[in-house]
């Protein structure tokens, strides 16, 4: 599907299916909304598929692995070769989100959509072998850009066809919140110090570095804000284009997908400024502990679950949503109703 035909398909969430949602809620032998995000929760998935009739879902997460030329700049703890040696550890099951996933009966499916080298991950969908350094001109062409984004809504649509209906956003690429920190910058008009953290535990010094250099690519590209995909390709990343695409895919087939953390937020914020109809299907699910995080989350309209102070990445701030929404959607699928139980309510007095 390309990304023109996946923007012309995306409607307003299924305000019918909501309704028998909220109702289905509403009848439930408990204090009313006394569930909070668990009932907004399963209410907006019932928008986003169209059917009230919500069960626990076959689901997936997927890890889009990329690199950034932009750390030739010293601007991570570690060095390029670790996105490779993590997204080879997705497939063995031995990464931090693959045991979170384990737990609550994810699959975990890394994606080589730009890695600088091959691995044994599928290379299928690769874009490109890594970006160029944003410092010194665009990171990606604007066909690129496309391309990982018609990547991203091709995992959906697969996994859509092989049965998946909850879908979790993660990523694996040295670098990446740099990229996410120029790209958030533009796109919401704040300095860049502001968007900028520590990443995966940068020193002081390196904080200069990023910021500086993060300061150079926005004036060398002179990305325009009201150009998503330009910016994107200007001074984002595969991994981010990846997701973005993820989220327009989700939008357009009407399959859940939630939302991780800064690098995740950023890729939604992208989603949203190409389509803005597709926020609504966004599911968020934590704050990242860095710091434009919570901005990003604010300027999507987006409640989070999960304050957990986490910022590692991987997906593993969407999957561990996944046991809340059970939750919630295992009480709103078999929990007795106020009839059941011969419990009459009162009319609310005005
Ligand atoms: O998801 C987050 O909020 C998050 C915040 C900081 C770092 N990370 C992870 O750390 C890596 C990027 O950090 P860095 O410092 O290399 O830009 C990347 O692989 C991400 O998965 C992830
Ligand atoms: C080891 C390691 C694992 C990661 N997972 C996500 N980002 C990461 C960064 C590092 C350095």
């Amino acid at each position: 599907m390309t990304l023109e035909e996946t923007l012309a398909q995306i409607k307003p969430l299924d305000k019918n299916a909501m309704d028998v949602a909220a109702k289905r809620w509403d009848s439930i032998a408990k204090p009313l909304h006394s569930l909070g995000k668990m009932e907004k929760l399963v209410i907006q998935i019932a928008g986003i598929t169209g059917n009230p009739d919500i069960k626990i879902q076959k689901r997936a997460l997927v890890a889009m692995c990329a690199d950034n030329g932009v750390v030739e700049e010293g601007v991570t703890q570690t060095g390029q070769e670790v996105t490779a040696i993590v997204a080879e550890n997705f497939l063995s099951g031995d990464t931090s989100a693959c045991v979170m996933s384990r737990q609550c009966g994810t699959k975990v499916i890394p994606v080589d959509i730009g890695m600088a080298v091959d691995t044994k991950v599928s290379k299928e969908l690769k874009v490109a072998y890594g970006t160029a350094n944003m410092t010194k001109g665009p990171a990606m062409t604007r066909a690129q850009a496309v391309q990982a984004l018609e990547a991203g809504i091709e995992m959906v649509r697969r996994l859509k066809e092989e049965g998946y209906g909850l879908l979790a956003t993660g990523e694996m690429g040295i670098g990446n919140t740099t990229t996410s920190s120029a790209v958030a910058s533009v796109l919401l008009d704040r300095s860049v110090e502001e968007m900028t953290g520590r990443g995966a535990g940068l020193s002081g010094d390196g904080l200069n570095r990023k910021i500086n250099a993060i300061r150079k690519a926005i004036e060398v590209n002179q990305p325009d804000p009201k150009d998503a995909i330009g910016v994107l390709a200007k001074v984002g990343g595969f991994d981010i284009a990846g997701m973005a695409g993820m989220f327009l895919g989700g939008a357009a087939l009407g399959v859940p997908v939630v939302i991780d953390g800064f690098i995740s937020c950023v890729a939604a914020l992208i989603a949203q400024r190409i389509c803005p109809l597709a926020d609504e299907y966004m599911i968020a699910s934590h704050v990242s502990k860095e710091p434009a995080a919570c901005l990003i989350l604010e300027a999507l309209g987006k409640e989070a679950v999960i304050h957990g102070e986490m910022c590692l990445g991987e997906g593993s701030g969407a999957v561990a949503l996944f046991p809340f929404l059970d939750m919630g959607i295992a009480v709103y699928d078999s929990m007795s109703t106020f009839e059941d139980i011969h419990v009459e309510q009162y009319e609310e007095l005005v």
